[in-house]
């Protein structure tokens, strides 16, 4: 799709301004949400901003927060499959009120299409028909836009989404023109002003630094394999889960769906807290049993535009960690990152080449060359070390989706031992990777009937 100025104005749009997007949503949705055992602090000066801590001890699984999104959107893959508004695979698809309505989206119940129609943006939308090209991540922005705070006064300026962090001024360039022109081709429909095209901007680099992907659960998953290895339902932002700062070596897991409510989040301690004021924290993504510091700086910088100050991140966890390298002079040899000498043979080792045989891998990963990448990994790794469980596990996706059910169960099963031994054999990582490799071996079964 593109999104160019020059689309044709609808002529709905012309007697539209942004009151007009404000008084559209006859109600805004109850944002239930609840911490339990801990807090937001929100004025210390931290050079990681504001950020959630305990507020008592508790043991490891305690749930911590509920929370449903201030604003979703279902990924457009799901949309013929799966409720716009709950998220729930549909049975008996119910379709939009509004005759005319040609948008791909179904909904579950009638009560679903009603709440989506009173709360969403659809029941505006869909009288015009070209917004239908535009793309999960503007629709997200204009929700936003449309639930943000109006001031009346002016009629034009807007409190954009809440407070959440934009980290603006870090996003490149090129991303903020990209911004600017989606927000231009709203504005160019619906006659809004200069002052919304900068809201819509700030609007989507703040979806972009605080969106939760809505992962499938164990209940939501479908019983074909590729589905269960699909990674997200769609995209969502939680005005409180997003106090959360981010740790490479986090204390909290999160999580979605409870039964009936897939885009239900839950935030739950993963390790023991013994008393109030210990910082809560979660990971974007990157961790530091599974990806190299210049990894994860990389990820973090990528995706959400900030230098991480975690623990983990610290000049002088550079040369700490695990022994996850091999010697390249004697067999037995287990070294961490930087380590000057092999702990066996006590020979020197060239960390410079190795960091660039980790950027030849990186590149092999990228183009999708998982083998050549796990034969190189297997040169300067231990056998059993996450890098190469991470590819194992990709081996493992791309031969079930090719229906390669033997193959493929062999690297979940590597995978799977990998796993058990970063994480622990009851971790939430382990019993993913258990119940995929159970479906595989399911799989291979009814495929040699
Ligand atoms: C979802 S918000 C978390 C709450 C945020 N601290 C606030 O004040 O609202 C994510 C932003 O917080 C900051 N942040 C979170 N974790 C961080 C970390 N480990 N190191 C540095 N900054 C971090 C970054 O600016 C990041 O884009």
């Amino acid at each position: 799709m593109s999104f160019t100025s020059s689309s044709p104005v609808h002529p709905h749009a012309r007697n539209l301004g942004p009151a007009h997007i404000g008084m559209m949503h006859r109600q805004i949705p109850k944002n239930f949400c609840k911490w339990k055992h801990a807090q937001v602090v929100d004025e210390r000066p931290d050079p990681k901003g504001r950020f959630v801590v305990t507020n008592n001890s508790f043991p490891p699984g305690t749930v911590l927060l509920q929370e449903q999104p201030f604003i979703k959107s279902l990924h457009h893959s799901y949309r013929y499959s799966h409720c716009t508004f709950c998220f729930l695979p549909v049975k008996k698809p119910i379709h939009c009120r509004r005759s005319g309505c040609s948008w791909p989206l179904v909904f579950c119940s009638t009560a679903c299409e009603n709440e989506n129609w009173e709360t969403g943006i659809h029941s505006w939308l869909c009288q015009f028909p070209e917004t239908q090209q535009w793309d999960d991540d503007i629709l997200l922005a204009l929700d936003g836009y449309t639930k943000a705070r109006i001031n009346w006064k002016s009629g034009t300026d807007l409190i954009a989404l809440s407070d959440l962090v934009s980290n603006l001024e870090h996003h490149p360039q090129t991303q903020i023109s990209e911004y600017r022109a989606k927000a231009k081709e709203i504005a160019s429909l619906f006659y809004l002003s200069e002052h919304a095209v900068d809201s819509l901007v700030l609007i989507q680099a703040q979806i972009r630094c605080n969106s939760f992907c809505i992962q499938h659960t164990a209940s939501a998953v479908s019983d074909s394999l590729i589905s269960q290895m699909s990674d997200s339902l769609g995209k969502g932002v939680y005005l409180s889960a997003s106090r959360l700062n981010h740790d490479c070596s986090p204390n909290a897991v999160v999580t979605f769906g409870q039964e009936d409510t897939p885009s239900l989040l839950v935030v739950r301690s993963t390790q023991t807290v013994t008393g109030a004021g210990e910082n809560v924290s979660i990971s974007y993504g990157p961790m530091a049993v599974k990806h190299p510091l210049v990894e994860r700086r990389r990820l973090l910088n990528d995706h959400y535009f900030f230098e991480c100050q975690c623990k983990s991140c610290l000049p002088s966890a550079e040369v700490t960690g695990e022994s996850i390298y091999l010697c390249q002079q004697c067999p037995l040899g287990r070294l961490y990152r930087l380590q000057p000498n092999c702990p066996i043979c006590k020979s020197c080792t060239e960390w410079r080449i190795i960091e660039d045989q980790e950027k030849e891998i990186e590149g092999y990963i990228r183009k999708g060359k998982f083998e050549i990448a796990l034969e190189c990994q297997e040169r300067i790794y231990d056998k059993e070390a996450y890098p190469i469980g991470r590819t194992v596990d990709e081996l493992a996706r791309v031969y079930a989706m090719q229906g390669v059910f033997g193959l493929s169960a062999k690297y979940s099963s590597r995978s799977l031992g990998i796993v058990q031994r970063t994480f622990g054999m009851s971790s939430l990582e382990a019993a993913e990777e258990m119940m995929k490799l159970s479906s595989l071996l399911f799989e291979r079964q009814n495929h040699a009937i």
